[in-house]
């Protein structure tokens, strides 16, 4: 059975930019406050806002809307900030999993007190490394899924973990039941090179932004250009999996 497509992710801090995203064709609408850190968090209003904007338009039923709960290195403060941003009703809650805290716990914190209300995602962090020994847990707790984000905002997840890791992480989640995603300072350019790998979701906001600066508004036409360059690798794997189909019956 084949895979579905990877999706992708576009972070936005408006309900304006909710709109644009998904009218550009981005399929994950993730809230998000990108002047407030990597993982920066609205506030709960501003997040119910971006769901009811998406979800009023019955053209985009089929996006998810998802929130990061903000930058915390305190198990707590992450427990009560995730509460506060699961009771927006966005599809899927996305926590930070910094290496100061005690993630094993609070991954099992987070999994008791939210899996039966909400999808969970954990984010893991490159810029330090990447422990998968967390997979395991994440997928126990009852997460949803797991993604790769960066904290520094720098020259992007590529420059820091190569495709053999990012392969092999997807592949870890996936064998545990986990939805994978990649970001961090990702280009439309690395779009090609990503998708292969096989990642459920791949997220966006610095490089769909004006002048690929995260803090800025989002530009529409670079939310289409990874919109499309997306659909292109469907449409290629598509034919490809067509061709294989059509030569395997002649055999
Ligand atoms: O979850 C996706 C992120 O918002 C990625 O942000 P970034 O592309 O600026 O690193």
């Amino acid at each position: 059975m084949s895979r579905p497509r990877t999706r992708l992710l576009v972070s936005v801090s408006t309900p304006a930019e909710a709109l644009l995203a998904a009218e550009a064709g981005a399929d994950l609408i993730d809230a998000k406050d990108p002047s407030a850190g990597p993982l920066g968090a609205l506030t709960p209003e501003t997040v119910t806002g971006i769901v009811s904007a998406v979800r009023a338009n019955a053209s985009f039923a089929d996006r998810l809307v998802t929130a990061v709960i903000g930058d915390h290195r305190d198990a707590d403060a992450a427990l009560v900030a995730a509460d506060r941003i699961a009771a927006t009703g966005v599809d899927m809650v996305k926590v930070g999993l910094y290496p100061e805290l005690d993630r094993p716990a609070l991954v099992a914190a987070l999994g008791r007190r939210l899996a039966g209300r909400t999808r969970l995602v954990a984010v893991l962090l490159a810029d330090h490394g990447l422990d998968l020994s967390l997979v395991v847990r994440i997928a126990d707790a009852g997460f949803a899924g797991v993604m790769i984000d960066t904290m520094g905002k720098g020259d992007g997840l590529l420059t820091i973990t190569g495709l053999d890791t990012l392969a092999g992480f997807i592949g870890h989640a996936r064998s545990h039941g986990l939805m994978t995603g990649l970001a961090g300072s990702l280009k439309v350019a690395d779009i090609d090179r990503l998708v292969p790998l096989g990642p459920d979701l791949i997220g966006f906001r610095g490089g769909l932004c004006e002048g690929g600066d995260r803090t800025r508004p989002l530009d529409p036409e670079r939310v289409r250009a990874a919109a499309a360059g997306l659909g292109a690798l469907v449409a290629t794997a598509a034919s490809t999996g067509a061709a294989a189909t059509s030569r395997h019956a002649a055999e």
